[in-house]
């Protein structure tokens, strides 16, 4: 979602009947609302913009440096590009100049979101330009788009038509009815082998902007390496969280709102592209999602069509992929599972070769127990909590993280210990505490903690003990030798903040081996790291590698391995 312009309305808007995507409003509305009531004077030049702090690591944050560096390679002055808001949203002509239809406009490149960039001609200033996001649009591809939306230094719009294809642009590759409109997928119109070059890419200028004194000096960063293929390119992901909204005023027999997920503009250039205009598309199908949250989706809906009436305010679905690893499937008790029109628990049984089976059932409630299965050992956690989506391509993270916590120069007898800051229920603490002799989890979450605790049993792991608590301070309880100490952190997309670096390098571990799924956060943490805390030119980066988590779409999961100088 874009940070939204927040302009604040003065008492008298303006008066067009154009719709303003900018603002949310109708003037249309508006002036239905002034006839019904008293007719007054529109005033001129009574709203203001006010912008929204953008986090510079979010993707409307990295499109600031994408911006400057379009400026640089374009020779173009800030000054050139800038759109003047008050005007646009108080003159309706200078409104209607700006979000109009432009044809032959040529990609530029991608955003870290997976938008396409291009520049228009300003259509205010001799010799300026605007910067345009241009969602499903791919580098070479030359397209018309409706420009709908400015924003200071760029504008948004929906890509209408493709004159000319991109070399990357494959439409037949389109797996999904609502790809084109739905805000979740990017990129399945690009060949898979293409889509990982794309997020080595991101990976790339997520250093180079993020990490720019490391990224400029020889030998200071590794080459980053190919992306991790998903073993799965569709049907992968174990969790969706479909929604939908209700208005405050509704008439009596007012039907169903649109239930699933957010529209990405109003885009035209697929014409069989489903989901009609609205802003949350009402989606039925999601092929990235499993089979079994998929007919998870199926009976929710129809659940949903049933007691719409019954809710107050819009709200969020919860389903969350349950496994159970059974001996006897015909006897298994199926949990608190999602239920067909026959009111039937929804189960997929998949039969093993060692003669087990999996009974898959999707889970709608936060607080419910859901089990999974990674690399031989089971998890459990809450439906709510954090765990990763896509279980497919688990075992090629988890062998590359493992084979990353040696400590140089190790002889064989030497003990070993592993520190898992924000481990969740435990996934690398479990799934790497073979090789060392302690490990050690942190975690905030206090349900997450007890997982963790549990799985440990259950796994009959010995050796690991979890710690509720912020991990930040987490390095005043840590008693195990730092120079045999490799510690894993696997943060939310936020980053790591200042007092947790500073703590980490005064410990001053053998090895970092740093998960995250905001590589531009990442790369500011390390570049900080190494930088400005008091070891951190002690440590070398050793590798960047992306995990293709989410195939499809614009995200990248990525790995970076410091380690002590030697
Ligand atoms: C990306 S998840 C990783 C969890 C785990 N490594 C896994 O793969 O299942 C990030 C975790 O960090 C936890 N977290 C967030 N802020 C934290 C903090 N300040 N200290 C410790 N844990 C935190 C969250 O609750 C969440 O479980």
């Amino acid at each position: 979602m874009a940070p939204a312009i927040t302009p604040e309305v003065a008492e008298s808007p303006i008066t067009s009947s154009t719709e303003n995507r900018a603002t949310g409003s109708t003037a249309t509305h508006v002036r239905e609302n002034l006839e019904n009531k008293r007719i007054k004077k529109p005033k001129i030049n009574k709203r203001k913009y006010k912008a929204k702090d953008v986090e510079p690591t979010s993707p409307f944050g990295v499109l600031e440096y994408e911006i400057k560096e379009i400026l640089h390679k374009y020779g173009l002055k800030e000054s050139q590009i800038i759109n003047n808001m008050k005007d646009i949203l108080n003159d309706e002509e200078i409104e209607t100049k700006h979000h109009r239809v432009v044809k032959d406009v040529t990609i530029l490149q991608l955003s870290s979101n997976g938008d396409g960039i291009a520049l228009l001609h300003h259509p205010i200033k001799e010799n300026g330009k605007q910067v345009c996001i241009v969602p499903f649009g791919l580098p070479g591809d030359k397209v018309s788009v409706k420009v709908y939306k400015s924003h200071p230094k760029y504008v948004e719009s929906d890509l209408l038509e493709i004159i000319d294809e991109s070399h990357l642009r494959d439409n037949s590759l389109i797996n999904c009815k609502y790809f084109g409109k739905c805000s979740g997928c990017q990129f399945q119109h690009v060949k898979y082998e293409d889509q990982l070059n794309l997020k080595k890419d991101i990976i790339r200028n997520a250093y180079r902007f993020f990490a720019p004194t490391l990224f400029n000096k020889e030998g200071a960063l590794p080459q980053i390496d190919d992306t991790e293929p998903s073993p799965l390119k569709y049907s992968y992901r174990t969790k969706l969280t479909p929604h939908f909204n209700l208005p405050m005023r509704r008439p009596e027999n007012f039907t169903a709102p649109t239930l699933g997920f957010g529209a990405k503009g109003r885009p035209k250039w697929r014409a069989e592209a489903e989901g009609g205009d609205y802003s949350i598309l009402d989606i039925e199908e999601c092929p990235i999602g499993t089979k079994i949250i998929n007919q998870g989706l199926n009976n929710e809906r129809r659940k949903f069509h049933e007691e719409y009436k019954n809710y107050k305010k819009g709200a969020t679905f919860l389903l969350r992929e349950n496994t159970k690893c059974v001996k006897d499937d015909e006897n298994v008790e199926l949990d608190d599972a999602s239920m067909d029109a026959s009111g039937n628990k929804s189960a997929e049984k998949i039969k093993l070769d060692s003669g087990d089976t999996l009974v898959k059932t999707c889970v709608t409630q936060q607080r419910q127990i859901v089990s999974e299965y990674i690399e031989g050992f089971k998890f459990q956690f809450s439906a709510g909590e954090f765990f990763q989506n896509n279980n497919s391509i688990l075992p090629a993270v988890i062998a590359y993280v493992k084979s990353n916590l040696a400590i140089p120069n190790s002889k064989p007898d030497e003990p070993n210990y592993l520190v898992d800051a924000y481990c969740g229920s435990g996934l690398f603490s479990i799934t790497c505490s073979k090789n060392v002799s302690k490990v050690i989890g942190v975690e905030v979450s206090a349900d997450s903690v007890k997982f963790a605790q549990i799985n440990a049993e259950i796994n009959n792991v010995k050796n690991a003990s979890f710690i509720v608590g912020k991990a930040e301070r987490i390095f005043g309880n840590i008693d195990t030798p730092a120079d045999r100490t490799a510690v894993i952190l696997d943060p939310p997309r936020k980053g790591c903040d200042h007092v947790f670096l500073n703590q980490l390098s005064d410990y001053n571990p053998a090895k970092i081996v740093y998960i995250s799924c905001n590589v531009h956060s990442q790369a500011r943490d390390v570049e900080w790291f190494i930088n400005r805390t008091k070891n951190g030119l002690k440590y070398e980066v050793v590798s960047v590698k992306g995990f293709d988590f989410f195939p499809q779409t614009h995200h990248v999961e990525s790995v970076a391995v410091l380690s002590l100088k030697e």
